[in-house]
């Protein structure tokens, strides 16, 4: 296992580079984060409760802007890194890369004017960071998060609902559990009514993370002192109290040097005759070790989770992307590929529904199966062969000359008549599965994945294919007609042939004279009626034939036969218009491929650190 400076170390690089992608804590960001499972410390206290100040003795350098009010705005994320003995101490900052400074209090003015930079004059405040990095030999490797001081009331300028914003902003810090808790109490006030204890055990009950500091040991009333406190008498924490006194007030007027500051810290506990006895665990530099030493035991711990997190998100972005497409190439020839091969896998889903595999094909079937006989059924040849309208049929065919033996040309006028009913039936089937093929058009695109980010493709592909389903459909409309019209041109002698001996054996038998020769109209209708039964049995078969031969068929062999021709012929700038993506597609993938990037880096990176060690 690595080091305890190359672990640190290794967390800090790979929160910079969260915070470059936009990953940091306290955001809300959709996209899972790395950021909330580094281990972190996270400084938290009221206003004026002397973070500051301990902050500034911890990296042994005044470096934070000072002033009335809310000057913490942004979260400060301080990264210090122990460097060699005798070399130069200087400062960075993420958003500044490349720029040293050596001059602290350069960094401080920096720090202002990054915090107004994102929060604006008005004193408003941001959950984005800023990032500082120090590299000194006088400070031990720790990352540190300063957070804005919790304050009850909003200082005039500033927005009423400051407070609130302030301690929901620092709570998305301490909430997570990787964060360690720096709480930050001062002693000359009642330990009861400190804003970083009751956060703290607000978001960490069992006080596994949280440190508690007492400040201003030195301003304590003559003749009290904090033992009952840092002894855990009157508030128990599970790690000890860390005592600290911080340069006052007339120190930081007269410039006191911070290393002086940290001689006489040392000094005041060393003689002090009540805390004497715990000299050796009070004080900022103590603290500065003990927090570093437990950072580090904190990442060593969390390391498996950590690569385990990596792990799964790679996977889990590599998928999205799968799913989001990858980026198109730019020239016409990989673009027409790629619009292919959507194409193609589109009229695979298209298949799939009319085949078997996806849901559709059977509503084909329920159309010729139930809707066709249905239709049939339904026709009014009752009417069309009733009494009257046989006779009428048949004496206007006759004209002045009565039939001999058979109405040959009434008969012939009846069947055409009721043939013709046909075309209803047969029409409606074409128009039905005409929608069904047009719905599987859409539910196709709908289900084609790599189609979902090109709105415009999807778009002329509907349209391309329908307007090929609606040329089939011309073509079955025609067929099924002229399989009605067919019937009606040539009749099936056969049956007629059959009936007439069946008729003259059936007036062998039968006596009765009916004169108004109604028992022959009779006849007349019952045998149209017979023959159209067999007509109708025919074409309920022969239409679905024809139908599944001219739009069914041709759906799945042809339906983009002149899309792929259109194409093949279309210039670049068309081709590009059609993967034109969603906007919001785009970004998605884009901030996908970027923390993709940024976990693969933090992989490589503690791959490396683990054999380092
Ligand atoms: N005498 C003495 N003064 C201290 C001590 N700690 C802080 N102070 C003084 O208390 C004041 C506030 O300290 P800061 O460190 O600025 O407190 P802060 O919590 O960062 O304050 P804000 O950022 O405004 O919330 C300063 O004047 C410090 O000099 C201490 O231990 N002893």
């Amino acid at each position: 296992m690595a080091t305890m400076e190359s672990l640190i170390g290794l967390v800090n690089r790979i929160q910079r580079a969260c915070t470059a992608l936009g990953d940091y804590g306290g955001g809300n960001n959709a996209l899972s984060s790395l950021w909330e499972a580094l281990p972190s410390v996270a400084v938290v206290g009221g206003q004026s409760s002397g973070k500051s100040s301990v902050l500034e003795s911890i990296v042994g350098r005044d470096f934070l802007p000072r002033g009335s009010g809310i000057v913490t705005r942004r979260p400060l994320v301080l990264q210090l890194h122990k460097t060699e003995r005798g070399t130069d101490e200087y400062a960075e900052f993420l958003h500044l890369t490349n720029k040293r400074f050596t001059n602290f209090s350069l960094v401080r003015k920096e720090i202002q004017v990054e915090t107004d930079r994102i929060t604006g004059k008005n004193k408003q405040i941001s959950p984005v960071p800023i990032h500082l990095s120090i590299f000194s030999p006088n400070v031990v490797d720790l990352t540190l998060i300063d957070l804005p001081g919790l304050t009850k009331v909003a200082v005039e300028g500033q927005p009423e609902n400051i407070a609130e914003d302030i301690e929901s902003m620092v709570r998305s810090y301490v909430a997570k559990p990787n964060c360690l808790i720096l709480a930050i109490s001062p002693a000359n006030q009642d330990i009861a009514t400190s804003d970083a204890i009751k956060l703290a055990k607000e978001v960490d009950p069992t006080g596994d993370r949280t440190f508690g500091v007492l400040t201003k040991l030195d301003l304590m009333d003559k003749g009290t002192n904090a033992l009952d406190v840092i002894e855990g008498r009157s508030y128990r924490m599970q790690y000890p109290w860390v005592g600290i006194v911080n340069r006052s007030q007339a120190d930081i007027n007269k410039n006191v040097n911070m290393m002086v500051a940290r001689r006489k810290e040392r000094e005041y506990f060393e003689t002090s005759p009540d805390y004497g006895h715990l000299a050796n665990k009070m004080g900022s530099e103590y603290l500065a070790k003990m927090l570093s030493k437990l950072l580090e035991s904190v990442i060593r711990a969390r390391i498996p989770n950590i690569i385990a997190l990596i792990n799964r998100s790679i996977e889990e972005f590599e998928r999205e992307l799968d799913q989001l497409g990858r980026p198109i190439a730019i020239d016409a020839g990989a673009k027409l590929y790629n619009i292919l091969g959507m194409c193609r896998a589109f009229e695979k889903i298209f298949k799939e529904h009319l085949d078997g595999g996806r849901p559709g094909g059977a509503r084909i079937y329920g159309i010729f199966d139930y809707q066709l006989p249905g239709a049939i059924r339904k026709l009014p040849f009752d009417r069309h062969l009733s009494l009257e309208t046989v006779k009428r049929i048949v004496s206007q065919s006759d004209g002045y000359q009565p039939h001999l033996i058979a109405p040959e040309m009434g008969y012939r006028r009846l069947i055409e008549g009721s043939l013709h009913l046909f075309k209803g039936p047969a029409e409606a089937s074409v128009n039905a599965v005409h929608s069904v093929l047009k719905e599987l058009v859409r539910k196709s695109i709908a289900e084609t994945e790599e189609l979902k980010r090109f709105p415009s493709l999807q778009t002329e592909l509907a349209a391309a294919a329908n307007s090929s389903l609606a040329k089939f459909r011309e073509e079955s409309m025609k067929s099924v007609l002229r399989l009605v019209d067919m019937e009606a041109s040539y009749l099936t002698v056969d049956f007629f042939r059959k009936l007439h001996v069946m008729d003259t054996q059936g007036s062998q038998t039968t006596s009765a004279v009916d004169q108004n020769g109604e028992r022959q109209f009779r006849k007349i209708a019952s045998n149209v009626a017979g023959y159209i039964r067999m007509v109708a049995e025919t074409l309920v078969n022969t239409i679905p034939k024809a139908v599944v031969h001219c739009q069914v068929r041709q759906a799945k062999l042809a339906l983009l036969n002149y899309f792929y021709t259109q194409i093949s012929q279309s210039q670049g700038k068309h081709l590009g218009q059609l993967l034109d993506e969603n906007p919001a597609l785009m970004e998605r993938r884009l901030q996908c491929a970027k923390r993709l990037e940024l976990y693969k880096k933090a992989r490589d990176e503690i791959d490396a650190a683990v054999w380092l060690g």
